[in-house]
């Protein structure tokens, strides 16, 4: 029997900031942009209220209209950059001002571009308070492009790069420093679409990936304990987890409204073994939920889903004999 953790842990009493970002901006296909809506439907504030959460919905953040634009040779051969800039921009305000009111943001996304913003917001406000930072980023694909090797242009393809310090100054430095993540700060977990040319920048940055062969050989139970490993044993008050959820980690047979799936994903009880182990960290201090795109999904189901998963993340459980929960 593992030990049991100790559910009074900080997250589950951390009052959560619902941030709504509406883009698609650094997507191939638009839909992500009503995202954040299709989270409400699915009743995500409500669902964490249940659980004893103290939530308060924001509502969503303002940006440059989706002005949709071809590569461009002068911002590094990226698409819509300007506009990827000023939405990173707004959610690094927001998810730094949360973080220091002493709250969880949990960003509804919106493309996974966004996570630059909030990931160097969350490693901001972990430089001025001295904790020790942890993200977990549960992903098809590796976001490990840099603006030379992106094959489509798209900035939801460069985050874990501009985080790592490798991409445009605008999105390197929002935090005011680079790299934002240092490569023992980061575990990739759900890989199974990655670019050549991203292969050979996560084995020299020297990444921590289990990817979706690592979960076929070791089960979602051993992977999940060799990511969490490095947090064993952390002081709740000096570490902050941080989940960036690309939609698109998840199987599309279960999660068909996201724009880019590919099929081989984690079935719906990996995905919740992986959330309860999350959450059984007590550590989680900031997520992301990103590229749902409602336009692609059937009768919302994808955002139930995740609802659900969400759910689990804060202590929803399927432990019979736990009765703490
Ligand atoms: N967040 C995502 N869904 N990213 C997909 C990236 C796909 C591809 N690797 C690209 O760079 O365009
Ligand atoms: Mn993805
Ligand atoms: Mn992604």
């Amino acid at each position: 029997m593992p030990s049991q953790p100790d559910l009074t842990a900080a997250s589950l009493h951390t009052p959560i900031s619902l941030i709504g970002v509406p883009t698609d901006i650094g997507a191939g296909r638009l839909g992500a942009a009503m995202g954040p809506d299709a989270l409400r439907v699915a009743q995500l504030g409500p669902a964490l209220s249940e659980l004893g959460c103290e939530v308060r919905d924001l509502g969503n953040l303002a940006g440059p209209a989706n002005q949709r634009k071809p590569r461009d040779a002068e911002h590094g051969n990226l698409r819509n950059f300007g506009e990827a800039v000023a939405w990173n921009q707004a959610v690094h305000d927001a998810v730094h001002g949360q973080l220091a009111a002493g709250r969880m943001p949990l960003m509804l996304g919106g493309d996974h571009s966004l996570a630059v913003g909030s990931i160097s917001a969350v490693a901001r406000h972990c430089r001025d308070t001295g904790k020790r930072l942890y993200v977990l980023w549960l992903d098809a694909h590796a976001d490990f492009n840099t603006p030379d090797t992106s094959p489509s242009g798209n900035i939801h393809g460069i985050p874990v790069a501009c985080l790592s310090g490798l991409g445009p100054r605008e999105l390197t430095h929002l935090a005011g420093f680079a790299p934002a993540l240092g490569p023992q700060s980061l575990c990739q977990i759900g890989l199974r679409s990655v670019d050549a040319q991203e292969k050979h920048l996560i084995k020299t940055h020297n990444i921590d990936v289990f990817d979706m062969r690592a979960i076929d050989e070791l089960g979602m139970r051993e992977t999940m304990l060799r990511a969490l490993a490095p947090l064993a044993g952390c002081d709740p008050s000096q570490t902050h987890l941080h989940l960036s959820f690309d939609v698109d980690f998840l199987d599309p047979e279960i999660a068909p409204g996201t724009g880019t799936t590919v099929r081989g994903g984690p079935n719906y009880r990996e995905a919740q073994l992986c959330m309860e182990m999350i959450a059984d960290t007590g550590l989680l201090g900031s997520i992301d939920i990103v590229e749902l795109n409602p336009a692609l999904d059937l009768r919302n189901q994808t955002a139930e889903l995740v609802v659900d998963l969400v759910q689990s993340l804060f202590g929803k459980s399927t432990l019979v004999k736990d009765l703490r929960r």
